[in-house]
């Protein structure tokens, strides 16, 4: 039979095999992973390993359990006419690659302008959690976090900045271990205004002095 390509792999899945899986057959995939590796999953070393692995996926993936429009819900209007940007810097990422599942690290500077009613600015940090703790590109999680901020608070405009390393890059495949990824979403007036975006452009670059 012709070797089947990871598409047409994919198609033969069916749907009752997308449900998450128990916590015996996550830790047995880790023993199937161990073995792939070339070790020996019975050694002493590694009899907690595959718990401690899934442990560890329940902590680095747990932002498919949280919902950014409910992190976003609560809102302050009594902010005496504030109207400029608000916005944070130096929100640490910590994502995973959805091509190799490596780690991808960096950090996210997140501005919006907004009308009238703010939120709380742990929200915004919240919100780049509950997207960056999953599978992604950092095309995707730029545009989820534009996305979230503009559905759920309709502000005036949403600006997000994104600098991060690929693991699959500085650990394995091209091993470029400087290389910086940086992503960029502008809405709104942060994209019809560009003296507004470059002040956020050089708040960005500021803070990373
Ligand atoms: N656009 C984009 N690409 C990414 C991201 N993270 C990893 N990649 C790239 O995804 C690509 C996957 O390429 P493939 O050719 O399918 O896989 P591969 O043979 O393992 O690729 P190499 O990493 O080049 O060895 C690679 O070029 C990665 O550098 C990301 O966040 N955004
Ligand atoms: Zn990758």
């Amino acid at each position: 039979m012709d070797a089947m390509t990871d598409k047409e792999n994919l198609v033969n899945i069916t749907d009752d095999a997308i449900v998450r899986p128990t916590r015996d057959e996550a830790e047995d995939a880790v023993r199937t992973l161990l073995r792939w590796a070339g070790d020996d999953p019975r050694r002493e070393g590694l009899l907690e390993t595959p718990k401690r692995v899934v442990n560890a996926y329940q902590d680095w993936f747990r932002g498919y359990d949280e919902d950014p429009h409910k992190i976003l819900g609560k809102r302050f209007e009594d902010v005496q006419g504030y109207d400029d940007m608000v916005m944070l810097t130096h929100i640490d990422v910590e994502s995973h690659c959805e091509h190799h599942m490596a780690p991808i690290l960096g950090t996210a500077c997140v501005a919006y302008l907004p009308d009238r009613a703010v939120v709380g600015i742990s929200k915004i940090a919240k919100v780049v959690e509950a997207f960056s703790k999953r599978l992604q590109t950092q095309e995707t999680m730029t545009a989820q976090i534009a996305d979230a901020i503009e559905d759920a608070m309709s502000p005036l405009g949403v600006a997000i900045f994104v600098d991060a390393k690929h693991q699959c890059m500085t650990t394995r495949g091209v091993h470029h271990p400087n290389v910086s990824t940086i992503t960029t979403m502008f809405r709104g007036e942060f994209k019809a205004n560009a003296e507004l975006r470059q002040r956020f452009m050089n708040l960005c670059e500021q803070s990373k002095r």
